[in-house]
């Protein structure tokens, strides 16, 4: 979920290999979904030990694969947030299991579902384009893994101290991972959990660092949702789950001691929580305001910790808002209260609430640096 932003030294003008690498992109777009099963087909016939890195059923795999494909090529000229982006995604390919050994297998089965799907548009000038980005492409991520490899586990065994019910279908999950794992407030990682090997699914930590080290997670169990029923219904203490390294930006600059705007939707108001732990551990004392919105007032499930928060804290204002009659009122709300402009702005809820947040605050003058947010793409893509 970490925001990818367009860079300052993003080039006016494309590379010629950046318009090639958009005009096949465009041209498959809209047959993604044959293009990416084309990809795994080739890819498990002709590589079948390779089978066992990926998930039992594929259709979320898919989606992520292009979603990759897509970023790639959007910041194709924008180094520096090519790099960033592929660096990270190499550190997560090594839970996994991903060896560099893999890279070429899979470039090869990729240029063969383009060449299949992209007809007449494809030729020599593409495919030689394709193969200098793939190899950037996979010597970043390769080097990337190689580096993180000596300092940071490919992953974290955590075993689940504790798990609270707070409505049917929202759980609390306190874990201890098996060796130390450092995070800062408002990040998240992805979660693996026994029943579901391979099925991994992003959460974001619901507290700031603890000196006893454990984690804190909040999980919505989402209908078909396979890995949050597991957690919020089948998971109980004793329960060992794996966790991938943390990631995202979503978190609290202490350079400057400008107040706060927190928004946090359902399950959302996980990562804002720990940043408010964050915030008065650090001492400084900076205005903090937080909407927290839910469909109904049980939803509202964290709400007694927040307020004994706020009561602990004179800086800390916490507004609880509750859908109306089926209408949403989370974001609107900012507008009766403010002015925001001088406000670090922090949205985290599903991905709807995160794009007409955005709106409401542009519209009332927080300038969109000062917004932060997790990619919404990523939150689409991670289904919870
Ligand atoms: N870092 C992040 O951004 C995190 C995001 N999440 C996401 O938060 C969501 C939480 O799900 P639930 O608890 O079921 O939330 P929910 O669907 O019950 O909604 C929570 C709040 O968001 C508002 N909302 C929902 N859709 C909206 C829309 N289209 N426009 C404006 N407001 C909208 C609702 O009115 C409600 O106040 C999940 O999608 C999860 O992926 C969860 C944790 C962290």
């Amino acid at each position: 979920m970490c925001e990818v932003r367009h860079g300052m030294d993003a080039v006016a003008t494309p590379s010629p290999d950046a318009v090639l690498i958009r005009r096949t992109m465009t041209t498959i777009l809209p047959i993604a979904d044959e293009v990416t099963s084309h990809f795994y087909a080739l890819l498990f016939v002709r590589h079948p030990e390779l089978r066992a890195l990926f998930p039992p059923a594929m259709n979320t795999q898919r989606d992520r694969l292009l979603a990759a494909l897509l970023t790639a090529a959007e910041h194709i000229d924008d180094t520096s947030v090519l790099v960033d982006y592929l660096q990270h995604l190499g550190r997560g390919h090594r839970k996994y299991g991903t060896r560099p050994e893999h890279y070429p297998a899979v470039g090869e089965c990729l240029i063969g579902a383009l060449t299949r799907y992209t007809g007449s548009v494809w030729n020599d000038e593409m495919e030689a384009a394709w193969v200098r980005a793939y190899t950037t492409i996979s010597q970043v991520m390769i080097d990337a893994a190689a580096t993180d490899e000596e300092h940071a586990p490919p992953w974290w065994m955590a075993e689940i101290v504790s798990h609270e019910l707070r409505t049917p279908d929202v759980a609390v999950l306190t874990v201890r991972p098996d060796q130390p794992y450092p995070f800062v407030a408002g990040q998240y990682t992805m979660v693996e959990t026994p029943w579901w090997p391979r099925i991994w699914r992003h959460y974001s930590f619901a507290s700031a660092p603890r000196a006893d080290g454990l984690l804190t997670f909040h999980v919505r169990a989402i209908p078909a949702g396979w890995v949050s029923n597991a957690l919020a219904h089948r998971a109980r203490p004793g329960d060992v789950i794996r966790l991938g390294p943390p990631t995202g930006s979503m978190t609290v600059d202490h350079t400057t001691d400008s107040a706060l705007l927190c928004l946090g939707g359902g399950t959302g108001i996980a990562p804002i929580k720990a940043l408010l732990e964050d915030v008065a551990e650090h001492g400084v004392r900076r205005l903090v305001e937080v909407f927290y919105g839910a469909r109904t007032s049980v939803d509202l499930y964290d709400l007694e910790t927040l307020l004994r928060m706020q009561q602990r804290h004179s800086w800390l204002d916490v507004r609880p808002v509750v859908d109306r009659y089926g209408s949403v009122q989370l974001p609107g709300v900012i507008r009766e209260y403010g002015p925001w402009n001088e406000h670090e702005a922090y949205l985290s809820g599903p991905p709807g609430m995160i794009r007409s947040g955005v709106d409401a605050l542009l519209a009332v003058g927080v300038p969109s640096e000062r917004i932060r947010h997790d990619s919404v793409e990523e939150l689409v893509a991670a289904g919870y």
